[in-house]
């Protein structure tokens, strides 16, 4: 078995940083086995032409190593030919001679992949070569000495095991073989011949494949046993088990952080491929059927080879086209050869004379395939934007079941009549009996049906993702070009400013002209990549629906037929049942939307966070900067300006940054465990004619949204129904959001210039107007302004909101939308804030906690504050507010009050990755999921109604 290598969990399974997500370009690694030379070459009297050169004693190979072919037809006595060279050498990252093991070859190739399988990445390893060479060998082993598959996933397995602690994971596995250009489901190999797929991304989907989790090595080697028992092999010349067909093990993981933390799922797969062997007709003396499945397997070979031609000479430019699609074999390995995948290949020979041309074929095959890039990203599943396709989904099925349930209410009437009753009693024995086989075909027909729909439906889903995956690629790239062109336009103005600013001169008297750098030539590339894949797959996605739309009115068909053929007790049992099945359905998808929804809410956290951070640091440096500048120059800063930086200071000191996690911590707690609350400001007359609280003129001129960091259930939907699709535009992320003109709604496209303002913060600034907009509310509640003396005035809101209304009445004030969405975020927060016992609290002396105190006048009655909430002696409105020449920073006064209680360290983002214990183990810094747990209380989740 080979020793096992520790993983380290925190920097390949941690959350992704920006970088992280970025694709890499990476190397096709290539290795080349030479086997044993075996009896039939012995007998034949071969030599060995085929020699490793370099010494391979450790058990990670070097970096590159060569192997020395020689021409066993050239004569080293022929003088014509004394100049020339017998031998010829070729270059591989690695080489293994005929003595090396099984575990040799898997630590110096696959060894190092695995660890990037569970956290996210692809990864593929292919074996090839002639007939005989040693594919299944490498790939399958034997007992005694197991191939690559075994220790590949005993490996992955023991690497899962490892962090199981922190990660949740699921494996899952597929096994298929590719024999004559069709595609066998080798775990249910009755299942047919299935078709291949391609999604919009190009990423290729097997329809129908047989899918098995799995949970250890073994029962996964067990499911390759009697796939492999199934996989099409037969006795030619030159192997007595010869595979005819390209055998495809796929193993699946899907990586979640345990314990519902702000992460996303990360899926990595890892192909497994044994090709058959490339053979020439005349040497393997092949006839008939044989010879049938030889120039099958050379063609998709010879596709394969075609492939790695054009890929090496492109030399990584993704501009040259690549014909994947020859056979089924290269539409299969597309992501391996130039997608995103690391990838290894491992070429066989012999080292026999008597195989010395397909050696060289083998050889030179390999050594153009050492040429290709591919470029590998993390395959993070971007769980948000499928809420809008679900969405979508619930409703259809919900009308279904309406109308379903209308016909068994139908029928339940006509049962209630004796006529009708009558009339059925007197059916014949044998009308009953066919009527009854008609019924089982139509309930097979319309559970087909069903199934075929929920099938498109959720391709429709993938599709959508896809766009959204491809809009965003778009962004970032369209930002690269749109910084070039800033800095290009900025060089130009320079230039014609004249004077001093002159760019130097070159050699002929031209102004040397800024050339357009390669990541900014590559970014254009791929927009113009990506715009074809977007047109792709609006193309897909209409074939679908009209897919769709034909598969409904089918099935609308079908459904007719059943009262006019079927007994009436029948019918009310399939009817049921299909009833039933959407049912099921609605609650599948419901659930998965929900699931969505809340991690979509914490990944926006974490980025929000994130951003503001940044943000944050390049607003200390500015100022650090600009102070720096004016102590060298003298210039001594108006009294007002002294007073606000003070102030900064004094903000910055305080760590209002931690306070702003705590907030967010305490709502993402509301929305992990409870319901999926209405916080949003209604979109109403009211607000859309005037600029909104929460939008403010940035320095650059744009306006900004709010981030929807709270979810919304629709008022007038059933408790467990989603809210509709104004709750999915306010949770798509903020990518996707162009800045708007104030009381526009809708999502323009994107602009370049709009993608830069997003990216220059938009999320902080968001955060910073979440703060403005509950500053608005303290100013419309009267509590807390500054124009009023009295902060101390200030109360937790009570929490009933129709005796506040009543109040409100009497006071004679309009609630405006943003009033009432801040006094709910703040009931939330209150609400939850006394019983949440967050790990950041223990961080905090109890004395950084104190809310204002509750003296006074208020316009909200006074409620019990908790116990550890002490009034705030150092209360000061103004603490909370910075005031700079284009932006207000003001921060939540009304939620955490911090008076001048001994510093602590400063929490950076990072700290909300959570904490490690005293065992080691890491905790999620997010307050549990059930608040009401931690007292001890039995709260249990409230049911959904059915
Ligand atoms: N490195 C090796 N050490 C010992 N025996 C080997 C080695 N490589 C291959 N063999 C033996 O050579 C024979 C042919 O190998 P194998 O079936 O793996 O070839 P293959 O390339 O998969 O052929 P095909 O393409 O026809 O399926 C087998 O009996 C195998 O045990």
């Amino acid at each position: 078995m080979p020793s096992q290598q520790t993983t380290d969990p925190s920097p390949a399974r941690g959350s992704p940083t920006l970088r992280e997500m970025e694709p890499k370009d990476q190397q096709l690694m290539v290795a080349l086995r030479i086997r044993p030379l075996n009896s039939t070459e012995l007998e034949e009297g071969a030599t060995v032409i085929a020699h490793k050169v370099g010494d391979q004693t450790s058990r990670v190979a070097s970096k590159t190593m060569a192997l020395v072919l020689m021409d066993p037809g050239e004569d080293p006595e022929d003088p014509l030919r004394a100049h020339r060279s017998r031998e010829r050498t070729f270059i591989f990252d690695t080489v293994f001679d005929q003595q090396a093991s099984q575990e040799t070859v898997y630590c110096a190739t696959i060894q190092h992949l695995v660890e990037g399988v569970i956290s996210g990445y692809n990864a593929t390893v292919f074996a090839y070569g002639p007939s005989g060479a040693g594919k299944t060998h490498t790939m399958l082993g034997m007992d005694a000495e197991p191939g690559i598959y075994l220790q590949t996933l005993t490996d992955l397995f023991q690497a899962i095991e490892e962090t199981q602690d922190n990660m949740e994971y699921s494996v899952s596995m597929s096994y298929l073989e590719i024999y004559n250009e069709v595609i066998r489901d080798l775990l249910n190999p009755s299942s047919g011949f299935l078709e291949l797929r391609e999604d919009s991304r190009g990423s290729i989907q097997i329809a129908g494949i047989t899918e098995v989790s799995t949970s250890n090595a073994q029962e996964i080697m067990q499911l390759l046993s009697k796939g492999n028992r199934q996989r099409t092999q037969e006795p030619t010349a030159t192997n007595k088990t010869s595979s005819r067909s390209h055998a495809v093990l796929q193993v699946t993981v899907h990586q979640r952080r345990r314990g519902g933390g702000a992460e996303e799922v990360r899926l990595g797969r890892l192909f497994m491929v044994d090709l058959a062997g490339s053979e020439r007709a005349a040497q393997t003396q092949n006839q008939g059927k044989r010879m049938k499945e030889g120039a099958h397997i050379n063609r998709s070979l010879l596709a394969l080879g075609n492939c790695i031609n054009a890929l090496s000479e492109k030399g990584g430019s993704r501009a040259q086209y690549v014909n994947f699609r020859d056979s089924k074999l290269t539409r299969l390995l597309k992501d391996a050869l130039g997608g995103n995948s690391r990838t290894v290949m491992i070429a066989h020979i012999s080292p026999a004379s008597t195989s010395f041309e397909e050696s060289r074929t083998t050889l030179l095959y390999a050594y153009r395939a050492k040429n290709i890039k591919t470029r590998v990203k993390r395959n993070l599943l971007n769980v948000s934007y499928r809420i809008a396709q679900y969405t979508d989904v619930i409703s259809d099925l919900r009308r279904e079941i309406e109308h379903l349930k209308s016909k068994i209410e139908k029928q339940d009437k006509k049962r209630s009549d004796p006529s009708i009753l009558d009339i059925q009693v007197t059916v014949p024995h044998d009308t009953e009996e066919d009527s009854r086989l008609q019924m089982n075909k139509i309930r097979a027909q319309l559970i087909g049906a069903f199934k075929e729909q929920m099938a498109m439906r959720r391709s429709l889903v993938e599709l959508e993702s896809t766009n959204i995956e491809l809009h965003i690629d778009m962004s970032r790239h369209l930002l690269t070009i749109a910084d070039w062109e800033r800095e290009k336009t900025h060089h130009h103005s320079d230039v014609d400013s004249g004077g001093q600013d002159k760019e130097p001169v070159d050699a002929d008297g031209e102004e040397a002209e800024a050339s357009e750098p390669p990541e900014v030539a590559l970014a254009r590339e791929e927009v113009n990549l990506l715009l074809a894949e977007q047109q792709k797959t609006a193309a897909l996605k209409a074939g679908l629906e009209q897919r769709l739309a034909h598969a409904k009115q089918k099935a609308s068909q079908m459904e007719k037929l059943l009262p006019r053929q079927v007994t009436s007790e029948d019918q009310r049992e399939v009817l049921q049942l299909l009833c039933r099945a959407h049912e099921l359905e609605v609650e599948n998808t419901e659930l998965q939307a929900d699931n969505l929804c809340r991690k979509n809410l914490l990944c926006q956290k974490d980025f929000v966070i994130q951003r503001y951070h940044q943000h944050r640091l390049l607003c200390e440096q500015v100022i650090q900067g600009q102070r720096q500048l004016m102590q060298a120059n003298g210039i001594s800063a108006p009294e007002p300006l002294e007073q606000q930086y003070r102030l900064y200071s004094r903000e910055l000191g305080e760590g209002t940054l931690d306070r702003l996690l705590l907030q967010l911590s305490v709502m993402s707690s509301s929305l992990q465990d409870g319901p999926i609350m209405n916080v949003s400001p209604p979109a109403t007359e009211e607000t859309s004619g005037e600029p909104r609280g929460d939008r403010r003129e940035l320095p650059w001129g744009a306006t900004f949204e709010l981030p929807q960091m709270l979810l919304e259930r629709e008022r007038d939907q059933k408790p467990n129904a989603l809210g509709t699709k104004s709750l999915i535009s306010r949770l798509q992320p903020m990518e996707l959001r162009t800045p708007q003109p104030a009381g526009e709604m809708s999502s323009p496209p994107l602009s370049a210039q709009a993608l830069k303002e997003m990216a220059l913060g938009t999320k902080s600034i968001a955060l910073i107007a979440a703060s403005r907009r509950c500053k608005a509310y303290d100013r419309e509640g009267g509590c807390l302004d500054s124009r009023d003396p009295s902060p101390a005035d200030w109360r937790w809101p009570q929490a009933s909101p129709s005796r506040d209304r009543s109040l409100d009445r009497k006071a004679g004030r309009k609630r405006s939308p943003s009033f009432t969405w801040s006094l709910q975020q703040l009931q939330t927060l209150e609400k939850h804030q006394p019983s949440v016992e967050h790990p950041l609290e223990s961080q905090l002396s109890p004395a950084h906690l104190q809310p204002p105190k509750p003296a006074g006048k208020s316009f909200f009655p006074a409620v019990p504050v908790a116990s550890k909430m002490k009034p705030s002696p150092s209360f000061h409105m103004d603490e909370n507010m910075l005031q700079g020449p284009g932006v207000s920073f003001t921060f939540l006064s009304t939620m955490w009050q911090s008076n001048s209680a001994p510093s602590r360290p400063p929490l950076l983002p990072r700290d909300i990755r959570g904490s490690t214990d005293s065992r080691g183990r890491r905790q999620s810094p997010l307050p549990p999921n059930n608040p009401s747990k931690l007292q001890g209380g039995s709260a249990k989740r409230p049911r959904r109604p059915k």
